[in-house]
Formats: structure tokens, sequence, C-alpha cells
């Protein structure tokens, strides 16, 4: 279901099945649709859900303020909604969203999750942005020992050479059939396939996007 839909994403959130609590209030959990990065949890009403699904940006409600919140009504950084799924008791939705700009947070960081050693930077839920971030970083903060940074230091010629051995070796593992072989020659070939995105400044979203965009 796409926010461009906006029939179905009413349809598909039926107000009444969703099972409020005494006060109310049900809690919201919102994840970047591209790379399902846990963005915010925020607390809905029967109202703030309404809103949502006629707007299709986000709306919660301040169990402070006691009042209706619209995502970026200040900062401009609004969610735009993507989808909406509720669990299998109906009490916790899951919203997927684009996030316009950086800040998710509702006190204006990053993020509202803090990792360990107190950084607010959330981790992107799935693999590849988890390895493409650490590409990067070795991109900008290289490392002696890094396989990447050779790479990196080789420029076109040696990332290039790479992938058409890869893609070469993937090719054979097919022709062998061997499913254990093909995950691992379609690892190194989507690894040497992120190097060449950070070499030429490749925002991995950007890829994300266009399979979204041609997805039926
Ligand atoms: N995901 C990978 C990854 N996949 C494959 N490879 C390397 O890619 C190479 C695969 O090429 P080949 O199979 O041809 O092996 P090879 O013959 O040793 O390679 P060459 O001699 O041709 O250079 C191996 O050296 C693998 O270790 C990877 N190297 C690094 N990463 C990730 O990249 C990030 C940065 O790692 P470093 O660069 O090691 O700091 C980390 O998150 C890593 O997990």
């Amino acid at each position: 279901m796409t926010a461009s839909d906006p029939t179905r994403l009413a349809s598909a959130i039926p107000l009444d099945k969703i099972r409020y609590d005494d006060r109310g209030l049900v809690p919201a959990i919102v994840q970047d649709y591209l790379d399902g990065t846990v963005l915010m949890m925020a607390w809905m009403n029967r109202e703030s859900l309404q809103k949502m699904l006629e707007t299709q940006r986000t709306w919660f409600w301040s169990r402070s303020r006691q009042e209706l919140w619209p995502k970026g009504a200040t900062s401009g950084h609004v969610q735009n909604v993507q989808s909406i799924r509720y669990d299998c008791d109906s009490d916790t939705l899951l919203v997927t969203v684009e996030q316009v700009g950086d800040i998710a947070c509702h006190k204006g960081e990053r993020s509202c999750f803090h990792q360990i050693d107190g950084q607010v930077i959330p981790p992107p839920a799935d693999t590849l942005s988890q390895v493409y971030g650490v590409i990067c970083d070795r991109k900008s903060n290289p490392s002696p020992d890094s396989y990447t940074n050779k790479l990196l230091a080789g420029g076109d010629n040696k990332i290039l050479k790479k992938i058409g051995e890869e893609a070469a070796e993937v090719v054979m593992a097919c022709k062998d059939d061997d499913p254990d072989q093909i995950a691992g020659e379609v690892a190194d070939l989507l690894y040497h396939s992120l190097v060449a995105m950070a070499h030429h400044n490749v925002d991995i979203k950007d890829v994300y996007r266009k399979l979204q965009a041609r997805r039926r």
C-alpha cells in the first residue's frame, strides 16, 4: 500500500478495530520505508490516526501537552506515510514513512535512539545499508588494514576489475547450481558494487528508491 493511494491507505486501517488503551492511546513505531531504520516511537489516538489517514503525514498525540501534533510542523521535516500496519492483537501500529530531511526525533535530534556509546545516529535496519555505512566510513576515515581502502585507493581500474571478476563468479556458481556458492558470490558482487557506489558518491537510498518505484 502506498501513500499515493489514499483510499487503500484509509481502508487498510479500520479505526474501530484498533485496540486503544484505557487512555485512548495506541503506540506507533515509525520506520524508514527504504532501509527499515526505526526512526521513532510515539503515541496516537483515534483522532490522530484519522488525521494521518486523511493527510498521509504522521500525526501523534502528545501526552505532555495533551494535544495532537503533526510531525515536522515547525522543522519542516515531515514524514510522508507509505504504509500502516497493525499487529496481530491490534494494539500496536507500524508506520513506514518517507522521512523528508534528517531529523526524525521529537526532541530535534537525528534519532530517538541512543547507541550504547551514546551516539544518536540510528543503525539502518538492513544489512546492505549497514555494510555500506562501514564502507563510506572507511572512505572518510581510511584504515591501513582495510581491503575496502585498498580498493578505493586503486580507483575505478581496481574496483571495476573486481566487479567483472565477481560477476563472472556468480555466473559460474549458477552454472554449477550450487545455492551456497551462489549466495557467497552474490555477496561478493554486492560488496564490490557498494564500493563502486561509495567511490562515485551514490546514496544507497537512491538505489532503494529506484527499486521501490519499480515495485508492482
Ligand atoms: N562485505 C565485505 C566483503 N565481501 C567480500 N570482501 C572481500 O572481497 C574479496 C573477494 O575477492 P576474492 O574472492 O576475489 O578474494 P581475493 O582473491 O582475496 O581478492 P583479491 O586478491 O583479488 O583482492 C575478499 O578479500 C573478501 O574478504 C569483503 N570485504 C569487506 N566487507 C565489508 O566491508 C566493510 C569494511 O571492511 P574492511 O575493508 O575489511 O575494513 C566491513 O563491514 C566488511 O564486513
